[in-house]
């Protein structure tokens, strides 16, 4: 199926800042987002090409330092940003628990639990259960479900929902499995569109991938094969893609969590920051960048509880209980 992204009626085509009003930039007025801390988080195994365990070693006291500071400073300023935190309970021996994105697969009170393409990442699977049943007795969630056996999908790491455009966007080739796009379908009722990942350094759609909340699309060209770049071209629109320069990609820059005209990022040169805020989005830099050293930045420590279809969001404008930010999370 052909898309035409420059149709009337989506978005508001791109306009200066000043000329885009706030509802340019769709958001639930609290978004809820799910986080872990980094107690145990450290590099002691190899599963991309990021994880060095030999510098962790050397450099653990300084990098376990930078790595509590940074994913305080996240969690603070997407509070400060009207975001609600729910917290995960760090695990001895799961360093990597630490990538809540990587949990599920969360939309319109569903979640689907990921299954792990490493053994390293296979003992987290449980745990994310217990914490999603959780939710669901607390209301916070209707259902949890698990993958079908044999297939493996890393949750929203590899499986990245543009609301807009009502469609996952699901990167396979290294962790999460092409046939996942069957699974999210039928139980989300959301379009799935599967997109090969091809370069190892961004072996998950979110390091390669991030749609923001006025239409625009960052991505890293090179994460993507030929066809999977003329797809984005053909569904985004190339008015809306913002190809991540390189040096920005290496620094996990299109990693980024977004809140209506917000960007938080760990880290962004000029020209980025200058193409995001020529759209009106303001970029926010939090000192995440040990986090870097295991694969991951601002979207893989985070992961979105609300998110709503479009379709649920019309049928039943409030649905989920309010979660009351615990002040004890706060510096
Ligand atoms: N990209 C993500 O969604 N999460 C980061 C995961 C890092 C972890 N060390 C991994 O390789 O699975």
């Amino acid at each position: 199926m052909t898309i035409d992204a420059t149709a009337p009626g989506l978005w508001p085509s791109a306009q200066p800042e000043s000329a885009r009003p706030e509802s340019a930039w769709p958001e639930p007025a609290r978004p809820r987002i799910i986080m872990c801390a980094p107690d145990h988080f450290e590099v002691s195994y190899t599963i991309n090409p990021w994880m060095r365990p030999d510098e962790w070693e050397s450099r653990r006291a300084e990098l376990s330092g930078a790595a509590a500071a940074g994913w305080s400073a996240l969690r603070n300023r997407l509070h400060q940003l009207g975001a609600a935190v729910e917290l995960v309970a760090p695990h001895p021996g799961l360093p990597d628990l630490v990538f809540t994105a990587n949990a599920a697969v969360v939309l319109d009170g569903k979640a689907l639990v990921a299954r792990f393409r490493h053994p390293e990442r296979r003992p987290e699977e449980p745990h994310f259960r217990r914490f999603f049943d959780g939710l669901a007795s607390r209301g916070l969630l209707d259902a949890v479900h698990d993958m079908p056996p044999g297939l493996c999908l890393e949750g929203a790491g590899d499986c990245v929902h543009d609301a807009g455009r009502g469609v996952f966007f699901l990167g396979h080739g290294f962790r999460s499995d092409r046939e996942a796009a069957a699974v999210v379908a039928d139980l989300f009722g959301e379009e799935v569109e599967p997109l090969e990942l091809v370069d190892p350094r961004f072996y998950h759609m979110d390091t390669a991938l991030c749609p923001l909340s006025g239409g625009e699309v960052l991505y890293v060209p090179g994460a993507f094969s030929a066809e999977g770049r003329g797809r984005l071209r053909e569904r985004i629109g190339a008015d809306r893609l913002i190809a991540v320069p390189e040096a920005d990609a290496v620094r996990l820059a299109a990693n980024a969590v977004n809140l209506g005209r917000d960007v938080v990022l760990a880290e962004a040169s000029d020209d980025l920051k200058a193409a995001l805020a020529e759209r009106g989005y303001r970029v926010h830099e939090v000192p995440i960048r040990s986090f870097g050293l295991s694969g991951g930045s601002a979207f893989c420590l985070t992961l979105r509880l609300d998110r709503r279809s479009v379709r649920a969001a019309a049928a039943a404008p409030e649905t989920v209980a309010e979660v009351a930010v615990q002040p004890a999370l706060l510096d």
